[in-house]
């Protein structure tokens, strides 16, 4: 066949007659065609004008994709704005998966401002299985559940009230992280981290030296906060909990991709012991609780379930036929998880960013000593009201600007019922649609970055970002025209903190319905946990002159991203 067709060609380059060379040119040819075509319809959707899918990718394997460039999740997203720009969404392969990478701001705050017809279930559900290893059973049951989020069920549905296991997922957290709850919770973070401080004694007025800031603040932070959420005996079951967790999380960029056990072991290993701590404190407690207070909803906090979240949580499940016991450990797994996994980190960057600038530092701690309450008796460690200390517009303003650098959530959803229209672009029903926290917190036309003498990329840390000087049209954390330097004048005591226009920009919370529930209790952690350590301590890096914290990429698209490398600190206690 090819002597007769091609016989120019065979006249040309005789060795194309023997089989093995023909492979050779067969294997060239499929990705070099693969390539023209998948960018040929690429064009088609870019410049069309009428209503039609986003661009795909351009891609060189069939089936494959863009699965190698998926590698670096980071670099691909950067690598598609650049080449689409932010306002085109554009359509991705990875293996089997397909899914559309989000970027425009706009397109953001409606698909997170979510239409009923947007389900993130999916996304909740391979991320279960992933990384908290829910049993398959319960994955199924889940995937069954089509009543919704909300109180009414969507229409259609037959899953009874006590198995609509989104919609109490979503309500208990909407309703116990808040309010009374939320006070509640704050005072016991806030008790516990001081408890932690003051029984410290490793500590003392000499400087000690250790060698990883991020581990230090890992033990404290996850111990006041999980205590806050468990109460006090699951560090009696296992007092290496801490531990265990965070090796747990240190294997995130792993777990996330499903390696199975045999290529993961120390992942599975971590995750197990975490897991079976878990099971054994949900048993402690359930054969200990006071079982008459079971619906009494103004016990905020009892001793053997801890905040009431927890036991509503366990109540729910419990009654559920197909969650078994190690169903729920993986469900509360994936709470302490929401709780500390990417609050602990950035509670870290937000504390990093004082300590590596000294007159950051010296300003910071005028807002909090304005914050400070007087002692009640005497030698006792300085308190704090922490509502004060949110409203600081400093503190606000670094708060934010970590959050803004540091998280990088893929926060995934797909159309449930019919495609879903956004502008002329059209998502196929049950297509993932992603997107990434990071791409809208780096995009270039709408974040301010700076004053012509005085840039701020958005990729470079500015603690003044989110502040509003209303003496300076060019402040604030909006785009705005540059001016060649901020004059301060007096006018800067009016200063205030702002994250307006930012809908589908600053969003390292989601948005709509499903935005954090638990972002009121981070923000007070991060304050609380600030403002009693840097008036306990003085705390210096031991790092190299000219030092810049670099962010750990392995972790990206799955939440804050920790800093890279260790950072020796030494540390002395001065109260
Ligand atoms: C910096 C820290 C945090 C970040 C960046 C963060 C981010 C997020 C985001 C983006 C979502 C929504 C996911 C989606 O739309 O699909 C979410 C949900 C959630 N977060 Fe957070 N979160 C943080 C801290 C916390 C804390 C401290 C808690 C608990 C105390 C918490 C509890 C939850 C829960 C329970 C949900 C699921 C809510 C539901 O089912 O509707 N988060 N978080």
């Amino acid at each position: 066949m090819l002597q007769t067709t091609t016989l120019p060609l065979v006249e040309a380059f005789p060795f194309l007659l023997e089989t093995r060379y023909q492979a050779v040119l067969v294997l060239l040819l499929v990705p070099i065609l693969t390539y023209i075509v998948t960018s040929i319809r690429s064009a088609i959707a870019v410049y069309g004008t009428c209503e039609r899918k986003p661009p795909i990718l351009p891609y060189w394997i069939p089936w494959l994709g863009n699965l190698i460039a998926a590698g670096n999740p980071a670099k691909l997203a950067e690598d598609i704005t650049k080449r689409f720009g932010f306002s085109t969404p554009v359509r991705v392969r990875v293996g089997p998966v397909k899914g559309y990478l989000v970027s425009d701001a706009s397109h953001f705050d409606v698909l997170l401002r979510g239409a009923r017809n947007l389900n993130s279930s999916p996304g909740v559900i391979l991320m279960l299985r992933n990384i908290f290893a829910v049993p398959q059973e319960a994955c199924d049951f889940y995937s069954e559940d089509n009543s919704g989020i909300a109180s009414t069920p969507l229409p259609g549905t037959t899953i009874p009230p006590h198995n609509r296991m989104a919609h109490l997922r979503h309500s208990a957290a909407t309703k116990y992280l808040y309010g009374p709850h939320l006070r509640n919770m704050t005072d016991r973070f806030v008790k516990n981290y001081t408890k932690q401080i003051s029984e410290f004694t490793e500590v003392g007025s000499e400087w000690v030296t250790y060698p990883d800031l991020v581990v230090w603040l890992q033990r404290f932070m996850f111990q006041a906060a999980t205590s806050s959420l468990m109460g006090e005996h699951v560090f009696r079951i296992n007092p290496d909990f801490s531990d265990d967790f965070w090796e747990f999380v240190s294997h995130l960029p792993t777990l996330v991709k499903a390696f199975p056990r045999w290529m993961n072991p120390k992942a599975w290993e971590a995750r197990g012991r975490c897991l079976r701590t878990i099971e054994k404190w949900h048993k402690h407690a359930w054969e200990n609780v006071d079982h008459s207070t079971d619906d009494d909803d103004s016990v905020e906090y009892e001793e053997f379930f801890g905040a009431r979240i927890m036991r509503v949580r366990y109540n729910y499940a419990r009654k559920m036929e197909r969650m078994s016991d190690e169903a729920r450990a993986a469900e509360d797994l994936a709470m302490v998880f929401a709780a500390n996994a990417n609050a602990v980190p950035a509670a870290t960057w937000f504390i990093l960013e004082f300590l590596r600038d000294p007159e950051l530092l010296t300003r910071v701690r005028a807002e909090i000593d304005l914050a400070r309450l007087p002692a009640e008796k005497e030698g006792e460690l300085p308190r704090f009201d922490v509502t004060k200390l949110c409203e600081g517009v400093l503190l606000q303003s670094v708060w934010a600007e970590t959050l803004r650098l540091r998280v990088t959530l893929a926060l995934i959803r797909a159309p449930e019922k019919q495609d879903f229209k956004l502008g002329d672009w059209l998502f196929p029903k049950n297509d993932l649609i992603f997107l990434s926290s990071r791409t809208a917190a780096y995009n270039k036309d709408v974040w301010n970055q700076g004053y012509k003498d005085q840039e701020h990329p958005v990729d470079e840390f500015w603690a003044d970002r989110f502040i509003v000087y209303p003496d300076d049209p060019a402040s604030g954390p909006l785009k705005s025209p540059k001016l060649s330097s901020r004059e301060v004048t007096e006018e800067k005591k009016k200063a205030r903190f702002s994250t307006e226009g930012l809908a589908g920009a600053w969003v390292p919370f989601g948005g709509g319905v499903r935005m954090c529930p638990g972002r009121f209790f981070v923000k007070n952690e991060m304050m609380a946990a600030m403002a009693l350590l840097c008036s306990c301590y003085d705390i210096e890096l031991q790092t190299t002159e000219g030092w810049q914290p670099e962010a750990d990429m392995r972790f990206f698209a799955t939440g804050t991203l920790p800093p890279k490398g260790e950072i020796p600190f030494r540390i002395r206690r001065i109260v």
